[in-house]
Protein backbone atom coordinates (compact mmCIF):
# COMPACT_ATOMS: atom_id res chain seq x y z
CA UNK A 1 0.00 0.00 0.00
CA UNK A 2 1.52 3.19 -1.00
CA UNK A 3 0.52 5.98 1.50
CA UNK A 4 0.97 9.64 0.43
CA UNK A 5 2.42 11.81 3.33
CA UNK A 6 2.44 15.18 2.38
CA UNK A 7 3.25 18.66 5.21
CA UNK A 8 2.13 21.73 5.58
CA UNK A 9 2.49 24.86 7.57
CA UNK A 10 -1.09 25.29 8.42
CA UNK A 11 -3.90 22.24 7.25
CA UNK A 12 -7.41 23.13 7.42
CA UNK A 13 -10.31 20.76 7.30
CA UNK A 14 -13.74 22.15 6.01
CA UNK A 15 -13.74 24.67 3.38
CA UNK A 16 -16.49 27.18 5.08
CA UNK A 17 -16.06 30.90 5.48
CA UNK A 18 -13.85 31.01 8.60
CA UNK A 19 -11.22 28.17 7.16
CA UNK A 20 -11.21 29.81 3.30
CA UNK A 21 -10.30 32.78 4.68
CA UNK A 22 -8.07 31.99 6.80
CA UNK A 23 -6.55 30.05 4.25
CA UNK A 24 -6.40 32.84 1.95
CA UNK A 25 -4.77 35.10 3.93
CA UNK A 26 -2.06 32.32 5.27
CA UNK A 27 -1.24 31.47 1.94
CA UNK A 28 -0.43 34.90 0.94
CA UNK A 29 1.51 35.54 4.04
CA UNK A 30 3.99 32.54 2.34
CA UNK A 31 2.50 29.64 4.66
CA UNK A 32 2.29 25.97 2.77
CA UNK A 33 -1.84 25.71 3.28
CA UNK A 34 -3.63 22.59 2.51
CA UNK A 35 -6.88 22.44 2.70
CA UNK A 36 -9.47 19.34 3.08
CA UNK A 37 -12.61 19.45 1.15
CA UNK A 38 -15.02 16.06 1.83
CA UNK A 39 -17.15 16.91 -1.19
CA UNK A 40 -16.82 18.54 -4.51
CA UNK A 41 -20.10 20.21 -4.45
CA UNK A 42 -19.38 21.98 -1.50
CA UNK A 43 -16.73 24.32 -2.27
CA UNK A 44 -16.49 27.23 -0.57
CA UNK A 45 -18.62 25.58 2.14
CA UNK A 46 -22.54 25.96 3.04
CA UNK A 47 -23.14 29.38 2.47
CA UNK A 48 -22.17 29.49 -1.08
CA UNK A 49 -23.87 26.40 -1.98
CA UNK A 50 -26.84 25.39 0.00
CA UNK A 51 -27.15 28.11 2.82
CA UNK A 52 -27.48 32.06 2.11
CA UNK A 53 -26.74 32.06 -1.18
CA UNK A 54 -29.31 29.83 -3.13
CA UNK A 55 -32.17 30.96 -0.66
CA UNK A 56 -31.41 34.76 -0.71
CA UNK A 57 -31.55 34.01 -4.52
CA UNK A 58 -35.23 32.42 -4.59
CA UNK A 59 -36.29 35.10 -2.18
CA UNK A 60 -35.62 37.47 -5.50
CA UNK A 61 -36.94 35.21 -7.57
CA UNK A 62 -40.30 33.99 -5.63
CA UNK A 63 -40.81 37.82 -4.96
CA UNK A 64 -40.35 38.57 -8.88
CA UNK A 65 -43.35 36.43 -9.69
CA UNK A 66 -46.09 37.67 -11.84
CA UNK A 67 -49.74 36.51 -11.75
CA UNK A 68 -49.11 35.49 -15.14
CA UNK A 69 -46.09 33.18 -15.01
CA UNK A 70 -46.92 29.62 -14.88
CA UNK A 71 -46.24 28.17 -11.08
CA UNK A 72 -44.19 25.32 -12.13
CA UNK A 73 -42.13 26.50 -14.99
CA UNK A 74 -41.21 30.14 -13.18
CA UNK A 75 -40.17 27.78 -10.23
CA UNK A 76 -38.20 25.29 -12.70
CA UNK A 77 -36.52 28.27 -14.29
CA UNK A 78 -35.76 29.92 -10.56
CA UNK A 79 -33.96 26.95 -9.40
CA UNK A 80 -31.96 26.56 -12.59
CA UNK A 81 -30.70 30.29 -11.84
CA UNK A 82 -29.95 29.08 -8.44
CA UNK A 83 -27.76 25.94 -9.77
CA UNK A 84 -25.83 28.40 -12.50
CA UNK A 85 -25.15 30.75 -9.70
CA UNK A 86 -23.78 28.67 -7.14
CA UNK A 87 -21.73 26.50 -9.77
CA UNK A 88 -19.89 29.45 -10.48
CA UNK A 89 -19.65 30.47 -7.34
CA UNK A 90 -18.13 26.95 -6.55
CA UNK A 91 -15.82 27.03 -9.37
CA UNK A 92 -14.42 30.77 -8.36
CA UNK A 93 -13.94 29.28 -4.60
CA UNK A 94 -12.16 26.22 -5.61
CA UNK A 95 -9.82 28.30 -8.38
CA UNK A 96 -8.89 30.88 -5.90
CA UNK A 97 -7.06 29.14 -3.14
CA UNK A 98 -5.62 26.23 -5.10
CA UNK A 99 -4.89 28.49 -7.87
CA UNK A 100 -2.43 29.99 -5.56
CA UNK A 101 1.57 28.52 -5.70
CA UNK A 102 1.17 28.37 -1.61
CA UNK A 103 -1.96 26.51 -1.21
CA UNK A 104 -3.36 23.12 -1.93
CA UNK A 105 -7.17 21.81 -1.64
CA UNK A 106 -7.68 18.06 -1.68
CA UNK A 107 -11.12 16.49 -1.97
CA UNK A 108 -11.85 13.82 0.64
CA UNK A 109 -13.14 13.18 4.26
CA UNK A 110 -10.50 13.92 6.96
CA UNK A 111 -10.02 12.73 10.31
CA UNK A 112 -7.38 13.09 12.52
CA UNK A 113 -4.66 10.49 13.27
CA UNK A 114 -2.86 12.02 15.89
CA UNK A 115 -2.66 15.92 16.97
CA UNK A 116 -0.78 17.52 13.58
CA UNK A 117 -2.18 14.50 11.47
CA UNK A 118 -5.09 14.28 9.65
CA UNK A 119 -6.21 11.01 7.10
CA UNK A 120 -7.87 11.29 3.78
CA UNK A 121 -9.02 8.79 1.83
CA UNK A 122 -9.06 4.95 1.80
CA UNK A 123 -6.08 1.82 0.63
CA UNK A 124 -3.89 3.13 -2.13
CA UNK A 125 -5.70 6.70 -2.43
CA UNK A 126 -4.51 7.05 1.25
CA UNK A 127 -3.34 10.91 2.07
CA UNK A 128 -1.83 11.77 5.11
CA UNK A 129 -1.54 15.59 6.08
CA UNK A 130 1.10 16.92 8.53
CA UNK A 131 1.12 20.28 9.48
CA UNK A 132 2.00 22.08 13.30
CA UNK A 133 -1.22 24.06 13.32
CA UNK A 134 -5.13 22.96 12.08
CA UNK A 135 -7.92 24.76 11.70
CA UNK A 136 -11.27 22.83 11.81
CA UNK A 137 -14.38 24.20 9.99
CA UNK A 138 -16.85 21.41 9.55
CA UNK A 139 -20.05 23.62 9.75
CA UNK A 140 -23.05 21.98 11.00
CA UNK A 141 -25.67 19.53 9.69
CA UNK A 142 -29.98 19.81 9.97
CA UNK A 143 -31.25 17.85 13.24
CA UNK A 144 -33.91 15.67 12.13
CA UNK A 145 -36.49 15.12 14.78
CA UNK A 146 -37.65 12.38 16.06
CA UNK A 147 -40.90 11.70 14.87
CA UNK A 148 -42.43 8.45 13.73
CA UNK A 149 -42.61 8.24 10.12
CA UNK A 150 -40.49 10.49 9.37
CA UNK A 151 -36.67 9.60 8.58
CA UNK A 152 -38.87 7.15 6.35
CA UNK A 153 -41.12 9.19 4.64
CA UNK A 154 -40.58 9.95 0.91
CA UNK A 155 -41.98 13.16 1.08
CA UNK A 156 -39.41 14.34 3.81
CA UNK A 157 -37.05 16.38 2.36
CA UNK A 158 -34.00 19.10 3.29
CA UNK A 159 -33.11 22.53 2.73
CA UNK A 160 -30.30 21.77 0.20
CA UNK A 161 -33.35 19.53 -2.11
CA UNK A 162 -35.38 22.43 -1.89
CA UNK A 163 -32.88 24.76 -3.50
CA UNK A 164 -32.44 22.76 -6.37
CA UNK A 165 -35.52 20.75 -7.31
CA UNK A 166 -36.87 21.55 -10.06
CA UNK A 167 -40.49 19.88 -8.84
CA UNK A 168 -42.93 23.03 -7.21
CA UNK A 169 -44.26 20.93 -4.05
CA UNK A 170 -47.96 21.33 -3.98
CA UNK A 171 -48.28 21.37 -0.20
CA UNK A 172 -45.13 22.32 1.77
CA UNK A 173 -45.30 21.41 6.04
CA UNK A 174 -42.07 22.84 7.61
CA UNK A 175 -41.34 21.48 11.16
CA UNK A 176 -39.85 24.61 13.08
CA UNK A 177 -40.86 28.48 12.66
CA UNK A 178 -37.19 29.48 13.10
CA UNK A 179 -34.87 31.33 10.64
CA UNK A 180 -34.20 28.67 7.60
CA UNK A 181 -38.56 27.51 8.62
CA UNK A 182 -39.90 30.83 8.23
CA UNK A 183 -37.30 31.66 5.31
CA UNK A 184 -38.47 28.70 2.90
CA UNK A 185 -42.37 28.85 4.15
CA UNK A 186 -42.19 32.45 2.70
CA UNK A 187 -40.29 31.49 -0.50
CA UNK A 188 -42.47 28.51 -1.54
CA UNK A 189 -45.87 30.64 -0.69
CA UNK A 190 -44.67 33.32 -2.93
CA UNK A 191 -44.17 30.20 -5.52
CA UNK A 192 -47.27 29.61 -5.51
CA UNK A 193 -47.06 26.36 -2.83
CA UNK A 194 -49.74 26.15 0.16
CA UNK A 195 -47.51 26.20 2.88
CA UNK A 196 -48.18 25.27 6.96
CA UNK A 197 -45.87 25.93 9.32
CA UNK A 198 -45.52 23.69 12.60
CA UNK A 199 -44.03 25.33 15.24
CA UNK A 200 -43.11 23.53 18.65
CA UNK A 201 -43.58 26.87 21.02
CA UNK A 202 -45.71 28.93 22.13
CA UNK A 203 -45.31 31.57 19.16
CA UNK A 204 -42.69 32.11 16.41
CA UNK A 205 -38.86 34.26 16.72
CA UNK A 206 -39.29 33.71 20.81
CA UNK A 207 -36.25 35.42 21.48
CA UNK A 208 -37.64 38.34 19.54
CA UNK A 209 -40.28 40.43 21.36
CA UNK A 210 -43.96 39.18 21.11
CA UNK A 211 -45.31 42.53 19.23
CA UNK A 212 -42.46 42.14 16.30
CA UNK A 213 -42.93 38.38 16.34
CA UNK A 214 -46.74 38.73 16.22
CA UNK A 215 -46.20 41.19 13.09
CA UNK A 216 -43.67 38.76 10.90
CA UNK A 217 -46.75 36.49 11.77
CA UNK A 218 -49.71 39.00 10.66
CA UNK A 219 -47.70 39.31 7.60
CA UNK A 220 -46.82 35.65 6.86
CA UNK A 221 -50.52 34.94 7.32
CA UNK A 222 -51.17 37.84 5.04
CA UNK A 223 -49.23 36.45 2.72
CA UNK A 224 -51.07 33.08 2.72
CA UNK A 225 -49.23 31.19 5.15
CA UNK A 226 -50.86 28.74 7.58
CA UNK A 227 -48.96 28.88 11.26
CA UNK A 228 -49.74 26.83 13.52
CA UNK A 229 -47.69 27.31 17.15
CA UNK A 230 -47.91 24.88 20.18
CA UNK A 231 -47.70 22.06 17.58
CA UNK A 232 -46.73 18.70 19.04
CA UNK A 233 -45.83 16.42 15.61
CA UNK A 234 -46.46 13.21 16.56
CA UNK A 235 -46.15 10.77 13.70
CA UNK A 236 -45.71 11.43 9.62
CA UNK A 237 -47.73 8.99 7.87
CA UNK A 238 -47.44 7.97 4.46
CA UNK A 239 -50.05 7.91 1.99
CA UNK A 240 -48.26 7.62 -1.65
CA UNK A 241 -48.70 10.51 -3.49
CA UNK A 242 -48.56 12.53 -0.01
CA UNK A 243 -48.27 12.02 3.65
CA UNK A 244 -50.03 12.92 6.45
CA UNK A 245 -48.60 15.04 9.27
CA UNK A 246 -50.43 14.45 12.44
CA UNK A 247 -49.72 16.55 15.35
CA UNK A 248 -51.70 17.83 18.52
CA UNK A 249 -52.67 21.26 19.58
CA UNK A 250 -53.96 22.37 22.52
CA UNK A 251 -54.40 18.15 23.68
CA UNK A 252 -56.20 18.01 20.19
CA UNK A 253 -55.48 15.66 17.24
CA UNK A 254 -55.02 17.26 14.17
CA UNK A 255 -53.09 16.80 11.03
CA UNK A 256 -52.21 18.55 7.40
CA UNK A 257 -51.33 16.69 3.98
CA UNK A 258 -48.24 17.59 2.59
CA UNK A 259 -46.52 16.25 -0.55
CA UNK A 260 -42.88 17.71 1.07
CA UNK A 261 -42.03 18.08 4.88
CA UNK A 262 -38.90 19.57 5.70
CA UNK A 263 -37.48 19.79 9.10
CA UNK A 264 -35.81 23.15 10.08
CA UNK A 265 -35.28 22.43 13.88
CA UNK A 266 -32.26 23.31 14.20
CA UNK A 267 -28.61 22.41 13.20
CA UNK A 268 -25.72 21.06 14.80
CA UNK A 269 -21.99 20.54 14.52
CA UNK A 270 -20.37 18.02 12.44
CA UNK A 271 -17.89 16.09 14.30
CA UNK A 272 -18.60 12.40 13.15
CA UNK A 273 -16.33 10.99 11.96
CA UNK A 274 -13.45 13.79 12.03
CA UNK A 275 -11.97 11.32 14.89
CA UNK A 276 -11.47 14.57 17.30
CA UNK A 277 -10.50 11.72 19.62
CA UNK A 278 -7.37 10.71 18.45
CA UNK A 279 -6.54 14.24 18.62
CA UNK A 280 -7.52 14.57 21.54
CA UNK A 281 -9.94 17.41 20.97
CA UNK A 282 -13.10 17.39 23.43
CA UNK A 283 -16.83 18.44 22.68
CA UNK A 284 -19.24 19.76 24.56
CA UNK A 285 -22.60 18.33 25.59
CA UNK A 286 -24.22 19.32 22.70
CA UNK A 287 -21.31 17.79 20.28
CA UNK A 288 -19.81 20.87 19.42
CA UNK A 289 -15.99 21.31 19.42
CA UNK A 290 -14.95 23.10 23.05
CA UNK A 291 -13.42 26.27 21.89
CA UNK A 292 -12.07 29.39 24.24
CA UNK A 293 -12.24 32.31 23.66
CA UNK A 294 -9.63 32.60 21.33
CA UNK A 295 -11.42 29.57 19.65
CA UNK A 296 -8.66 27.23 20.30
CA UNK A 297 -9.77 23.84 21.33
CA UNK A 298 -8.21 21.18 23.86
CA UNK A 299 -5.07 21.27 21.80
CA UNK A 300 -3.49 24.08 21.75
CA UNK A 301 -2.43 23.64 17.69
CA UNK A 302 -5.76 22.94 16.97
CA UNK A 303 -8.38 25.79 16.43
CA UNK A 304 -12.10 25.69 15.38
CA UNK A 305 -14.13 28.04 13.02
CA UNK A 306 -17.41 28.25 12.34
CA UNK A 307 -20.64 26.57 13.24
CA UNK A 308 -18.63 23.53 14.34
CA UNK A 309 -17.81 25.61 17.81
CA UNK A 310 -21.05 25.66 18.92
CA UNK A 311 -21.13 30.25 18.61
CA UNK A 312 -23.83 31.20 16.42
CA UNK A 313 -24.46 29.90 13.76
CA UNK A 314 -23.89 32.69 10.59
CA UNK A 315 -21.42 33.01 7.80
CA UNK A 316 -20.18 36.61 9.41
CA UNK A 317 -19.41 34.74 12.55
CA UNK A 318 -17.36 32.15 10.60
CA UNK A 319 -15.75 35.28 9.27
CA UNK A 320 -14.99 37.14 12.78
CA UNK A 321 -13.82 33.66 14.07
CA UNK A 322 -10.85 33.17 10.98
CA UNK A 323 -10.19 36.95 12.20
CA UNK A 324 -9.74 35.84 15.84
CA UNK A 325 -7.32 32.77 14.51
CA UNK A 326 -5.45 34.97 12.53
CA UNK A 327 -4.46 37.19 15.39
CA UNK A 328 -3.16 34.14 17.15
CA UNK A 329 -1.05 33.28 13.75
CA UNK A 330 0.33 36.13 12.58
CA UNK A 331 -1.19 39.06 15.01
CA UNK A 332 -1.17 40.20 18.55
CA UNK A 333 -3.00 37.31 19.41
CA UNK A 334 -5.19 39.94 21.31
CA UNK A 335 -8.63 39.49 19.60
CA UNK A 336 -11.35 37.23 21.16
CA UNK A 337 -15.32 36.34 20.77
CA UNK A 338 -15.79 38.38 23.58
CA UNK A 339 -15.07 41.87 21.70
CA UNK A 340 -17.89 41.49 20.01
CA UNK A 341 -20.79 44.01 20.16
CA UNK A 342 -23.73 44.52 18.58
CA UNK A 343 -23.90 41.63 15.97
CA UNK A 344 -26.68 41.85 14.18
CA UNK A 345 -29.11 39.22 12.52
CA UNK A 346 -31.55 39.08 9.22
CA UNK A 347 -34.37 37.31 8.92
CA UNK A 348 -35.02 37.45 5.01
CA UNK A 349 -38.76 37.07 5.11
CA UNK A 350 -40.38 39.61 2.98
CA UNK A 351 -39.89 42.26 4.22
CA UNK A 352 -36.94 41.34 5.80
CA UNK A 353 -36.75 40.93 10.02
CA UNK A 354 -33.22 42.82 10.85
CA UNK A 355 -32.25 42.86 14.64
CA UNK A 356 -29.83 43.16 17.03
CA UNK A 357 -28.87 44.49 21.04
CA UNK A 358 -31.79 44.09 23.23
CA UNK A 359 -35.65 43.44 22.60
CA UNK A 360 -37.73 45.80 24.72
CA UNK A 361 -38.46 42.25 27.16
CA UNK A 362 -34.58 41.88 27.75
CA UNK A 363 -33.87 45.46 28.44
CA UNK A 364 -37.09 45.48 30.88
CA UNK A 365 -35.90 42.16 32.63
CA UNK A 366 -32.75 44.02 33.26
CA UNK A 367 -33.98 46.75 34.94
CA UNK A 368 -32.69 49.42 32.92
CA UNK A 369 -34.23 52.74 32.42
CA UNK A 370 -35.52 52.65 28.37
CA UNK A 371 -37.81 54.54 25.93
CA UNK A 372 -39.05 52.44 23.21
CA UNK A 373 -39.63 54.17 19.99
CA UNK A 374 -41.61 52.53 17.51
CA UNK A 375 -43.75 53.04 14.28
CA UNK A 376 -45.26 51.23 11.58
CA UNK A 377 -43.46 51.71 8.16
CA UNK A 378 -46.68 52.49 6.83
CA UNK A 379 -46.82 55.61 8.82
CA UNK A 380 -43.66 56.66 8.51
CA UNK A 381 -43.84 60.10 6.33
CA UNK A 382 -40.29 60.95 6.58
CA UNK A 383 -39.89 57.61 4.58
CA UNK A 384 -41.49 57.45 1.26
CA UNK A 385 -39.23 54.68 -0.25
CA UNK A 386 -41.71 52.23 1.61
CA UNK A 387 -44.68 53.50 -0.86
CA UNK A 388 -42.52 54.16 -4.15
CA UNK A 389 -41.44 50.28 -4.13
CA UNK A 390 -45.28 49.29 -2.77
CA UNK A 391 -43.85 47.42 0.11
CA UNK A 392 -45.40 49.61 3.41
CA UNK A 393 -45.91 46.45 5.72
CA UNK A 394 -43.76 46.11 8.95
CA UNK A 395 -42.41 48.43 11.86
CA UNK A 396 -39.50 49.87 13.09
CA UNK A 397 -38.49 49.72 16.78
CA UNK A 398 -35.39 51.18 18.76
CA UNK A 399 -34.66 50.63 22.43
CA UNK A 400 -32.88 53.60 24.11
CA UNK A 401 -31.57 53.76 27.23
CA UNK A 402 -33.37 57.21 28.95
CA UNK A 403 -30.18 58.18 30.99
CA UNK A 404 -27.53 57.70 28.46
CA UNK A 405 -29.53 58.13 25.03
CA UNK A 406 -27.57 55.40 23.69
CA UNK A 407 -29.69 52.57 21.68
CA UNK A 408 -29.58 49.16 23.34
CA UNK A 409 -31.53 47.17 20.47
CA UNK A 410 -33.54 47.56 17.57
CA UNK A 411 -36.02 45.30 15.64
CA UNK A 412 -36.44 46.69 12.36
CA UNK A 413 -39.77 44.56 9.93
CA UNK A 414 -39.17 46.58 6.70
CA UNK A 415 -37.87 46.66 3.27
CA UNK A 416 -34.23 46.93 3.31
CA UNK A 417 -33.64 46.25 6.98
CA UNK A 418 -30.86 43.83 6.19
CA UNK A 419 -28.76 46.79 5.37
CA UNK A 420 -30.31 49.47 7.92
CA UNK A 421 -29.40 47.62 10.44
CA UNK A 422 -25.64 47.50 10.07
CA UNK A 423 -25.65 51.36 10.31
CA UNK A 424 -27.52 50.97 13.53
CA UNK A 425 -24.76 48.34 14.79
CA UNK A 426 -22.24 50.67 13.73
CA UNK A 427 -23.62 53.74 15.78
CA UNK A 428 -24.05 51.52 18.59
CA UNK A 429 -20.43 49.98 18.64
CA UNK A 430 -19.31 53.66 18.45
CA UNK A 431 -21.61 55.15 21.08
CA UNK A 432 -23.22 57.35 19.01
CA UNK A 433 -26.73 58.52 20.07
CA UNK A 434 -30.32 58.07 19.28
CA UNK A 435 -30.04 62.52 18.89
CA UNK A 436 -27.57 61.52 16.45
CA UNK A 437 -29.01 59.44 14.99
CA UNK A 438 -32.57 61.64 14.01
CA UNK A 439 -30.36 64.51 13.85
CA UNK A 440 -28.11 63.51 11.03
CA UNK A 441 -28.39 63.95 7.09
CA UNK A 442 -29.59 60.78 5.15
CA UNK A 443 -29.78 60.24 1.38
CA UNK A 444 -33.67 60.54 0.23
CA UNK A 445 -35.86 58.36 -0.92
CA UNK A 446 -34.15 56.10 1.34
CA UNK A 447 -34.98 53.71 4.03
CA UNK A 448 -32.38 54.82 6.46
CA UNK A 449 -33.84 58.65 6.60
CA UNK A 450 -36.35 56.84 8.65
CA UNK A 451 -34.65 57.14 11.82
CA UNK A 452 -35.43 61.29 11.50
CA UNK A 453 -38.66 60.39 12.20
CA UNK A 454 -39.01 57.59 14.28
CA UNK A 455 -36.41 57.89 16.98
CA UNK A 456 -39.17 61.02 18.18
CA UNK A 457 -42.00 58.63 18.31
CA UNK A 458 -41.37 57.21 21.66
CA UNK A 459 -44.45 54.75 22.57
CA UNK A 460 -42.95 54.47 26.35
CA UNK A 461 -40.64 54.88 28.35
C1 LIG B 1 -30.68 27.11 4.29
C2 LIG B 1 -29.71 27.97 5.06
C3 LIG B 1 -29.74 29.36 4.90
C4 LIG B 1 -28.83 30.16 5.61
N1 LIG B 1 -28.89 31.51 5.43
C5 LIG B 1 -27.98 32.30 6.06
C6 LIG B 1 -27.95 33.69 5.81
O1 LIG B 1 -28.74 34.24 5.04
N2 LIG B 1 -26.99 34.44 6.43
C7 LIG B 1 -26.09 33.87 7.28
O2 LIG B 1 -25.22 34.58 7.80
N3 LIG B 1 -26.10 32.54 7.54
C8 LIG B 1 -27.02 31.75 6.94
N4 LIG B 1 -27.02 30.40 7.18
C9 LIG B 1 -26.01 29.85 8.11
C10 LIG B 1 -24.65 29.75 7.41
O3 LIG B 1 -24.80 29.12 6.16
C11 LIG B 1 -23.69 28.97 8.28
O4 LIG B 1 -23.64 29.54 9.57
C12 LIG B 1 -22.28 29.04 7.68
O5 LIG B 1 -22.29 28.65 6.33
C13 LIG B 1 -21.35 28.13 8.49
O6 LIG B 1 -20.08 28.20 7.89
P1 LIG B 1 -18.86 27.38 8.49
O7 LIG B 1 -17.67 28.22 8.23
O8 LIG B 1 -19.12 26.97 9.88
O9 LIG B 1 -18.77 26.03 7.64
P2 LIG B 1 -19.52 25.51 6.35
O10 LIG B 1 -19.70 26.57 5.34
O11 LIG B 1 -20.71 24.75 6.80
O12 LIG B 1 -18.42 24.53 5.74
C14 LIG B 1 -18.05 23.34 6.34
C15 LIG B 1 -17.46 22.46 5.25
O13 LIG B 1 -16.78 21.37 5.85
C16 LIG B 1 -16.98 20.22 5.05
N5 LIG B 1 -16.71 19.06 5.89
C17 LIG B 1 -17.45 18.55 6.91
N6 LIG B 1 -16.85 17.49 7.47
C18 LIG B 1 -15.68 17.32 6.80
C19 LIG B 1 -14.61 16.39 6.91
N7 LIG B 1 -14.59 15.44 7.86
N8 LIG B 1 -13.58 16.48 6.03
C20 LIG B 1 -13.55 17.45 5.07
N9 LIG B 1 -14.55 18.36 4.94
C21 LIG B 1 -15.59 18.30 5.78
C22 LIG B 1 -18.41 20.36 4.56
O14 LIG B 1 -18.65 19.61 3.38
C23 LIG B 1 -18.52 21.87 4.33
O15 LIG B 1 -18.23 22.25 3.00
C24 LIG B 1 -27.90 29.57 6.48
C25 LIG B 1 -27.85 28.17 6.64
C26 LIG B 1 -28.74 27.39 5.93
C27 LIG B 1 -28.67 25.89 6.09
N1 LIG C 1 -30.99 34.48 7.49
C1 LIG C 1 -30.12 33.80 8.20
O1 LIG C 1 -29.15 34.36 8.72
C2 LIG C 1 -30.31 32.33 8.39
C3 LIG C 1 -31.21 31.61 7.62
C4 LIG C 1 -31.37 30.24 7.85
C5 LIG C 1 -30.63 29.62 8.84
N2 LIG C 1 -29.75 30.36 9.57
C6 LIG C 1 -28.97 29.74 10.65
O2 LIG C 1 -29.21 28.35 10.72
C7 LIG C 1 -29.65 28.02 12.03
C8 LIG C 1 -30.59 26.87 11.98
O3 LIG C 1 -31.85 27.28 11.49
P1 LIG C 1 -33.18 26.57 11.95
O4 LIG C 1 -34.34 27.40 11.52
O5 LIG C 1 -33.12 25.14 11.54
O6 LIG C 1 -33.05 26.56 13.54
P2 LIG C 1 -33.59 27.59 14.64
O7 LIG C 1 -32.96 27.15 15.90
O8 LIG C 1 -33.47 28.99 14.19
O9 LIG C 1 -35.16 27.29 14.72
C9 LIG C 1 -35.67 26.01 15.00
C10 LIG C 1 -37.14 26.13 15.36
O10 LIG C 1 -37.72 24.82 15.38
C11 LIG C 1 -38.56 24.69 16.51
N3 LIG C 1 -38.65 23.25 16.81
C12 LIG C 1 -37.70 22.45 17.36
N4 LIG C 1 -38.13 21.16 17.39
C13 LIG C 1 -39.36 21.15 16.82
C14 LIG C 1 -40.32 20.12 16.53
N5 LIG C 1 -40.08 18.84 16.84
N6 LIG C 1 -41.49 20.47 15.94
C15 LIG C 1 -41.74 21.77 15.62
N7 LIG C 1 -40.87 22.78 15.87
C16 LIG C 1 -39.70 22.48 16.45
C17 LIG C 1 -37.87 25.53 17.58
O11 LIG C 1 -38.79 25.91 18.59
C18 LIG C 1 -37.38 26.73 16.74
O12 LIG C 1 -38.35 27.76 16.64
C19 LIG C 1 -30.30 29.32 12.54
O13 LIG C 1 -30.36 29.36 13.92
C20 LIG C 1 -29.40 30.36 11.96
O14 LIG C 1 -28.29 30.52 12.82
C21 LIG C 1 -29.57 31.69 9.36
Amino acid sequence: MTITALTADVLVVGFGKGGKTAAHVLADAGKRVVLIERSENMYGGTCPNIGCVPTKMLVHYSGAKRLADDAQEYFARSTAGVRALTAAFRAGNFEALDGKDTATVLTGTASFVDPHTVAVGEGDDRITVTAPTILVNTGSEPVLPAIPGLAASPHLVTSTELTKTSNLPERLVVLGGGYQGLEFAAIYRHFGTHVTVLEAADRLLPREDEDIAEAVAEILRGDGVTIVTGAKVTEVRDNGATSTVVYEKDGEPQSVEASAVLPATGRRAVTAGLRLDAAGVRTTPGGAIEVDEYLRTSQPDIYALGDVNGGEQFTYISLDDARIVLDQLLGRGKRTTTDRRAVPHTLFVTPPLATVGLTETQARAQGRNIKVAREKVADIIAMPRAYTVEETRGVMKFIVDADTDLILGAALLSIDAQEVINTVALAMRHNITATELRDAIYTHPSTTEAFNEVFDKVVSA
